[in-house]
């Protein structure tokens, strides 16, 4: 039995089951079984070809990729929104690979990416859908692009495509921390009380995975598919922006109601409406801190900032070295500061100092090691000219 039909066989084992107290420890151990079945789909094969990836070089600051099913306008957004003219059409499939487009946006760059569109069932290799996934997997901000008519349910479907390849869309990492032990048992103890998992359905899924020695620490109400995916290990907890395109075709009362909800854009690309807001909103989601630098008795060029990712490189005056030069670190003696991070302005602060957005900075650098060798190679030069002198000075006095 291959791999497709292993899983197929636990989802209908576990539509089949009732859900209660009494078939919750089952259901869990499906779920991990699940899991573990998936992984293995996600495992590049060993042998035979690869399939062809979506390899598309990174660009800028930030990676932004598009997600949606067919026709839903994504090459109309990518067409509108960069320099770069992926082929629209009325028919499904238009879009066969990845085309990158760069929007330019507040001196930054972003990657926008067009993508073929997926269909339901793509993570078990329908279509193109699991390139397609994987390349949301590597991204800064996934747009989930839905046709205004039937966005719930492309956007439901979308979604479990996504969870199946281990993708979960606006969400944290589970505060759930394992560590081996040498007890010969799991020893559980959480920071708050639990009211989806017990010890019971915690130790079962354990042992289901073939773990006995470990400490688990939980510090939030964790439910059983969170454990899963900790101790899987190998999800991608990714930004979802969910974008409404098409709006043209439902009515305005419709679209005052879904424009109010978090994390949702609406736009209609036929009558150029909200494309502006659209920007600003991957703007804000990005999270991204433009730092400007400057040279002693310069201004700062504030077409040119070096970009920070808030939660990929940090914010501290050592990301923006590390961007700048890879020796930089080294080099450093200390910064002056001015700005919103700063308590005075300016500021003298070391490498360690957390940054804001718009900030600009200034880089003082001990001297590097060329410089150093240099220096010493002068102050050997003049001592042993100083030696010589003396010497000349004790021959000539005899
Ligand atoms: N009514 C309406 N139609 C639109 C809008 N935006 C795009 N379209 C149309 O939708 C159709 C599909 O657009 P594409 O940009 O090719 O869609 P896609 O998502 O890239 O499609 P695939 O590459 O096939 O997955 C085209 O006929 C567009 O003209 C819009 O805002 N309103
Ligand atoms: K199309
Ligand atoms: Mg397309």
């Amino acid at each position: 039995m291959g791999l497709i039909e292993k899983i197929k066989e636990i989802e209908d084992e576990m539509a089949r089951t009732q859900k209660n107290k009494a078939t919750e420890y089952h259901m869990g151990q499906l779920k991990a079984k699940l899991a573990k079945y998936r992984t293995q789909l996600l495992e590049p094969p060993k042998s035979g070809p690869k399939g062809e990836g979506f390899e598309v070089q990174k660009f800028g600051n930030a990676r932004v990729c598009m997600i949606g099913f067919p026709s839903v306008g994504k090459s109309t957004i990518l067409s509108t929104l960069t320099k770069t003219q992926s082929l629209v059409a009325a028919y499904e499939f238009t879009t066969l690979t990845c085309i990158p487009g760069v929007i330019d946006y507040k001196d930054a760059k972003i990657q926008l990416l067009d993508l073929p569109g997926i269909i339901e069932g793509a993570s078990e290799g329908r279509g193109r859908g699991r390139q397609v996934i994987a390349v949301a997997k590597a991204c800064d901000l996934v747009l989930m692009v839905l046709e205004a008519d039937k966005a719930e349910d492309q956007r439901r479907k979308l979604t479990l495509e996504l969870d199946k390849m281990g993708i979960r869309l606006n969400r944290k990492k589970p505060d759930v921390t394992i560590t081996p032990n040498k007890s010969g048992m799991v020893r559980i103890t959480s920071t708050i009380k639990l009211t989806k998992v017990d010890e019971k359905l915690i130790k079962n899924i354990m042992q289901e995975y073939k773990i006995h020695n470990v400490d688990i620490l939980i510090r939030e109400d964790i439910t059983v598919d969170d454990l899963i995916d900790i101790i899987e290990g190998n999800r991608k907890y990714v930004k979802c922006l969910y974008v409404f395109n098409k709006i043209d075709k439902i009515s305005i009362e419709e679209v005052d109601e879904i424009a109010r909800r978090k994390d949702h854009c609406v736009i209609s690309c036929n009558l150029k409406l909200n494309l502006d807001f659209l920007l600003e909103c991957m703007w804000d989601k990005l999270d991204l801190v433009r730092v400007y630098t400057k040279k002693r008795g310069n201004q700062p060029d504030f077409s040119d900032p070096i970009v920070l990712s808030n939660d990929r490189n940090g914010l501290m005056v050592r990301s923006v070295c590390a961007q700048i030069h890879r020796e930089l670190v080294d080099e450093f003696k200390f910064a002056i500061v001015w700005g919103r991070s700063c308590k005075f302005n300016p500021q003298k602060v070391g490498l360690n100092h957390v940054l804001a957005d718009e900030d600009v900075l200034q880089i003082y650098k001990s001297k590097t090691k060329a410089q150093l060798a240099k220096q010493n190679k002068q102050l050997k030069g003049t001592k042993h000219d100083r030696k010589k002198e003396e010497k000349g000075d004790k021959s000539s006095k005899k």
